[in-house]
């Protein structure tokens, strides 16, 4: 592995978003990622990297708060509140042929869980739109999201998270199944989320050269799951 990927310095001009101090996650009798330090600064574009396995799903889900530390503690700082926190988890086969519009499952970012609530306020909707604008998928407003293109579902899977994230996106390989040009184009729009809209980016990928071209730091999972 390239030296140059082992990236860990800390810009001393940003300020502490999320702070993790010595946690330990894992699943049943198994810890998967044990005793490990790490902090994500305001204006990060960071890339998690790593062989299958080795644990960057599990740190991510740990940040987005969706599996809880055994031990040590992950604090927000500098005013960072949970649902300020967007999260676009790995998309599941459920998940590809669901059956609603892609108006319906960006709004549904707004309730947790009821996809079938109907009433949804004008401020939400307007959010909702500005979303899609942001990853270009105003013109799919009305489309079935199962109908729609690997990388058309993704870009609405990350407008979907986007309605909650003002400021940190948790991106799960984002780009997994996509040609290279819907590639490319997803990882232009997480670009300029985090160059124009000032949003701190934590990519999980598999993609090195993407990391290297777009990250401002790269944290290599394999070195700290010896
Ligand atoms: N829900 C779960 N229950 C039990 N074990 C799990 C669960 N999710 C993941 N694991 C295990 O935790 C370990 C780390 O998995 P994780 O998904 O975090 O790795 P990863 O680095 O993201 O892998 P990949 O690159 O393949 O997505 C693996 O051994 C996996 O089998």
């Amino acid at each position: 592995m390239n030296n140059n990927l082992n990236t860990n310095s800390i810009s001393q001009t940003k300020s502490p978003l999320l702070k993790c101090s010595n946690i330990t996650l894992g699943y049943g009798s198994k810890n998967i990622v044990n005793n490990f330090n790490y902090t994500i600064h305001s204006g990060d574009y960071l890339s998690i990297i790593g062989r299958n396995g080795c644990g960057k799903t599990t740190f991510l889900r740990g940040l987005a708060g969706v599996l809880h530390p055994r031990a040590g503690k992950i604090e927000l700082s500098s005013g960072l509140k949970r649902n300020q926190i967007g999260y676009l988890p790995q998309i599941t086969v459920t998940q590809k042929d669901f059956p609603a519009s892609v108006e319906e499952i960006v709004l549904s970012a707004f309730q947790g869980k009821n996809l079938l609530l109907p009433f949804y306020g004008k401020a939400l909707r307007k959010r909702a739109d500005e979303c899609l604008e942001l990853t270009h998928a105003t013109n799919l407003r009305k489309e079935s999201f199962r109908e729609l293109s690997g990388g058309q579902k993704q870009r609405v899977l990350l407008a979907r998270a986007l309605c909650a994230a003002e400021r940190l996106l948790l991106l799960d390989e984002p780009v997994t199944g996509l040609d290279p040009e819907s590639s490319q184009n997803m990882y232009n729009i997480i670009k300029d989320l985090h160059e124009n809209k000032n949003m701190t980016i934590v990519m999980v990928t598999h993609d090195i050269d993407a990391a290297r071209n777009n990250s401002t730091r790269i944290l290599n999972f394999n070195e700290i799951m010896q």
